[in-house]
């Protein structure tokens, strides 16, 4: 019987540390060797549109998509601070950029990292409201807060969630947003996003994701709740490989919560 766990309640014994250490000041570790291996392996390849990194590619216009329906304002990017957090080789770091946002990106990954600012540095109109940071985000001491963080298919990848996202929302001002995306922990996402995208399709590169590590929309929620934090929306989000397209779910499309991809907002008071 598969045990039923949820990796963000504060009972919860993780593999590597009891939860219970992250209630103490100090944070628990969130970098995952073996994770940021496999990052660091993909980075070179990280900007090519065909290459690995594709579904992220063509999941940006999405996100860009989401967070704009949720912030709600005519340029909903420019002259905001974002922190991007898993930022990885910049793909959507840039694009906030490009619509107006100072943003700074954080990666575990130096060798994705050295791709992004590679990468920004070619571009004049955007690498000046740019700047990527190494390492992990609890040994961060930043001076200031963000109006917007993003974390795009990162919260699948660390260990210690709960101190990783605990160590996100004090980076975020008040009344701004923490914009998660990532995969639900359902027998349905672990036939799509790894018998299907890894082994049958390959078009995640393999041994990408560990289904023990997907967390359930409902999960998320619960946990900014406890932090009286309001939750803006959580949307269902799937990939159509026909289309190459990723396809956002609507406002209120279905009561079930999403049982594969998902983004979801977070606003804190
Ligand atoms: C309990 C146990 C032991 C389970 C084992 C699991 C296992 C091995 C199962 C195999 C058994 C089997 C053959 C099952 C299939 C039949 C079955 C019983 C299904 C029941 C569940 C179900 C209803 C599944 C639905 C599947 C379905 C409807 C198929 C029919 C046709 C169809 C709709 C096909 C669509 C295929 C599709 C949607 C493919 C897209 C796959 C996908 C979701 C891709 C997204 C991947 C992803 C997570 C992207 C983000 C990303 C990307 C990258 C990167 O580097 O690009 C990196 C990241 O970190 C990311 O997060
Ligand atoms: C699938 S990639 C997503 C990249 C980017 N967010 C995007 O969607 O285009 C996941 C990224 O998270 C980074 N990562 C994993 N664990 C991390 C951690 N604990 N702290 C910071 N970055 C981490 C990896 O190095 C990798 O670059
Ligand atoms: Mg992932």
């Amino acid at each position: 019987m598969m045990m039923k766990y949820n990796l963000l309640r504060s009972g919860y014994k993780s593999f590597e540390r009891g939860l219970l250490g992250s209630l103490s000041q100090q944070r628990n570790h969130t970098v995952s060797n073996q994770e940021i291996q496999h990052f660091d392996a993909l980075a070179k390849t990280w900007w090519d549109w065909d290459g690995e990194s594709r579904l992220l590619h063509l999941m940006n216009p999405t996100r860009i998509d989401f967070m704009s329906q949720i912030i709600r304002e005519k340029t909903p990017f420019a002259g905001k601070q974002v922190l991007d957090i898993g930022c990885g080789g910049g793909i959507l770091s840039e694009s906030m950029a490009r619509l107006g946002a100072n943003v700074t990106g954080v990666d575990a990954s130096k060798k994705a990292l050295d791709v992004a600012k590679d990468h920004s540095e070619k571009d004049p109109k955007i690498r000046d409201r740019l700047k990527y940071i190494h390492g992990p985000i609890e040994k961060q001491n930043f001076d200031k807060q963000f109006n917007i963080v993003t974390c795009m298919e990162v919260v699948e990848h660390v260990t210690n969630p709960r101190d990783f996202l605990e160590s996100l929302m004090n980076l975020v001002k008040p009344n701004g947003y923490l914009m998660l995306s990532t995969i639900s922990r359902t027998f349905m996402a672990r036939v799509l996003t790894i018998f299907l995208a890894e082994k049958v399709l390959g078009i995640v590169p393999d041994g990408t994701h560990d289904y023990q590590k997907y967390i359930r929309p409902e999960e998320l929620a619960e946990f900014f709740r406890e932090h009286h934090w309001k939750v803006n929306d959580v949307r269902g989000v799937m990939y159509h490989p026909l289309q190459s397209k990723w396809i956002l779910a609507k406002p209120g499309d279905s009561c079930l919560p999403p049982l594969c991809n998902y983004m979801l907002s977070a606003q804190k008071p």
